[in-house]
């Protein structure tokens, strides 16, 4: 299992450039990120990936075949796809029924989920922790919980790759950690997950290799200890950034934190976007 892009790059149809050469391969048994600045290109560049808004040149492969050839249901039963939270969309299901959807994948066009499909539905609610949200409505439940469910719904498509857009904002502490450990358990089980993040200390924490998108410059992709420096970041963000180990008792955690200015002395913002 292996994700390449090769020369990718994307115009959106009003002219606006925002890709240009993205180059990486991943090879899937691993969690990638892809950090960078608001409208760089992240979303650009995960719907690029995933054939939803295919690179206007170059090409994303899939296990060495383009994206853009794989039959759109075969493609959707090998990745768990977790879109930004967005509770509207889910109000009226239950949350049972909301991971349910994840095994429309796996069915045939008329079908309904059998006793298997809710068995593994089952399962993909086990797997993050939230069985016993099953009957409760998506508009019920937290922010935190529905995330949670939105993940859920993923695992129970069976996919070999879980691809998340920013699946700890918006989360509290305590609901990042939970979603952050998730993530973590399943890549140690072997399902690779590639996840956009604001949050430069959780690359550091969840993953192996990062991809760096600045605004206006083709991304960065490498192992962590190479691409995740303080002169590196500092680039990418545009803001003095400083790398620090915090030794607690527990365990040993790496901050990351922005020190630079972003105001001069008039109040204006440093740098105009
Ligand atoms: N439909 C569109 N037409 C033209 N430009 C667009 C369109 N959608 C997004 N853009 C622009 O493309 C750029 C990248 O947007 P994108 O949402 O991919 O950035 P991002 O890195 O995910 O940002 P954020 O971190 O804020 O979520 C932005 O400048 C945005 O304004």
């Amino acid at each position: 299992m292996a994700l390449e892009v090769e020369n990718g790059a994307y115009t959106y149809p009003n002219g606006a450039d925002v890709l240009s050469d993205v180059n990486f391969r991943f090879s899937g048994r691993e969690v990638m990120c892809i950090l960078g600045p608001n409208g760089a290109g992240k979303t650009t560049l995960l719907r690029a990936i995933l054939g939803l808004a295919p690179f206007t040149r170059g090409v994303a492969r899939w296990n060495g075949k383009p994206v853009a050839d794989w039959q759109p249901k075969a493609f959707w039963q090998r990745i768990g796809y977790v879109p930004q939270a967005k509770r509207m969309n889910f109000a009226a299901m239950t949350i049972g029924e909301l991971v349910a959807l994840g095994r429309s994948a796996r069915l045939g066009p008329f079908s309904l989920p059998g006793r298997d499909d809710w068995a593994k539905v089952d399962r993909a609610m086990e797997e993050v922790g939230i069985t016993h949200l099953r009957k409760r409505l998506a508009s019920e439940v937290s922010g935190g919980q529905l995330q949670l469910a939105l993940i859920a719904r993923a695992l129970a498509v069976e996919p070999e790759l879980l691809v998340l857009d920013e699946p700890e904002s918006n989360l509290d502490f305590r609901n990042q950690r939970i979603v952050l450990e998730v993530i973590e358990r399943l890549a140690e089980r072997g399902l690779g997950a590639i996840l956009n993040t604001h949050f430069p200390a959780h690359a550091v924490e969840l993953s192996e290799s990062v991809l760096l998108v600045p605004r206006g410059k083709p991304p960065v992709c490498g192992r962590v200890a190479d691409v995740m420096t303080e002169s590196i970041l500092t680039d990418v963000f545009e803001i003095g950034v400083r790398i620090r180990d915090l030794d607690l008792p527990e365990r040993t955690v790496t901050t990351v934190t922005a020190v630079g200015r972003a105001l001069d002395a008039s109040g204006r913002a440093i740098r105009e976007d």
